[in-house]
């Protein structure tokens, strides 16, 4: 694997589960792995998961992992280019990326999208610069249209959990009071449809996700209906992507209570953190048996586990054998 960024096929994402699997059995099974070897997370926005799991991760595998907080810590980026520089930017991010690219050999990035300017979002600008400048593997931690180190870790919890081979996995919009990024839902989609899930999404109207994440899943506005014999149910906000990046209406009725799985008793609950309490989800599930929100937080660890030792072994010369 040279960098992680999406969902690339079925194959790679079951091995990928299997192995994070395999490192939560054994968290130092290739505590020399990355000997020598030093990765940086570098920040655009806040993070308390993203964070700390994948240092633990790097940690596991004997590998430095150095933080930059580059929303707070770091000069004020340029991103455009040909751009004079005479007003508050500091340093381009063509020079940023460089530098950093030579300083490690795997770049960790997170950098949500604007949700202003839908077709650099979209394109993935910041990303793009960071693979075309840096000159080293890059792996994805959130990104303007996707969150795939959160989406694997969903889908080790769900397997770990799953009763039957093909459950019901319903993605279920919940209310916000600000504009939510699309990362998280989209690439939750990417990968339960990848991995062939039983997915159904459910929203209000005006809500729908870019296409090119849901087909192949069932969509629907009838959040009841959605619900019914759900085995997984994953609550999100995201603003409206059509309509980009604007909140439609607070659709406070959508939050997810005991009462809405009144006919999904063996449903498990999903969110990827961090929740907003009694407008997103209800206290009774977050604190009940439902649950599975801290799973999900500390398989991000195994997950980030798998796709740094994937990435090591590539640039050893000796890619991982499908486990
Ligand atoms: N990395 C996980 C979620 C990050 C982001 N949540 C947030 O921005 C929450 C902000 C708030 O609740 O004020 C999102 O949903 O994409
Ligand atoms: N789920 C997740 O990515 O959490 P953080 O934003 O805290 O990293």
């Amino acid at each position: 694997m040279q960098n992680f960024t999406s969902f690339t096929d079925f194959s790679e994402a079951q091995s990928l589960i299997n192995l994070a699997l395999k490192y939560k059995k054994d968290p130092f099974l290739d505590k020399h792995l990355g000997r020598g070897k030093r990765i940086g997370l570098i920040f655009l926005n806040p993070s308390l998961r993203t964070r700390i799991s994948t240092q633990l991760a790097a940690s596991n595998l004997g590998m430095e992992p150095i933080v930059l907080n580059m929303d707070k810590d770091g000069w004020a980026l340029e991103m455009k280019e040909g751009a004079i520089m005479n007003k508050n930017t500091v340093e381009h991010i063509k020079d940023a990326a460089a530098v950093l690219g030579s300083y490690f050999d795997i770049l960790a990035i997170r950098a949500f999208p604007s949700l202003t300017d839908k077709s650099q979002d979209v394109d993935e600008y910041i990303f793009t610069q960071f693979l075309k400048f840096t000159g080293k593997p890059i792996i994805s931690l959130e990104s303007a249209t996707r969150h795939p180190l959160q989406s694997l870790a969903d889908m080790v919890t769900i397997k770990e959990n799953a009763q039957e081979k093909r459950p019901k996995v319903v993605l279920t919009w919940a209310p916000h009071i600000k504009a939510i990024p699309h990362a998280v839902a989209n690439s939750f989609c990417e990968w339960a449809l990848g991995c062939d899930y039983d997915l159904t999404v459910t929203h209000p109207e005006g809500y729908e996700l870019d296409e090119q994440f849901t087909a192949g899943a069932t969509i629907t506005h009838d959040q009841d209906e959605a619900l019914k014999d759900a085995d997984f149910v994953y609550v999100k906000n995201w603003s409206a992507f059509n309509d980009y990046g604007k909140i439609l209406h607070a659709g406070e009725d959508w939050i997810l209570d005991e009462q809405k799985l009144a006919n999904s008793p063996n449903a498990k609950v999903m969110h990827c953190l961090p929740v907003r309490r009694n407008l997103e989800l209800s206290d009774e599930i977050l604190d009940g048996k439902r649950s599975l929100v801290q799973e999900q937080a500390n398989n991000r660890i195994y997950a980030a586990q798998a796709v740094i030792s994937e990435i090591l072994n590539t640039q050893a010369g000796h890619p991982n054998k499908k486990v």
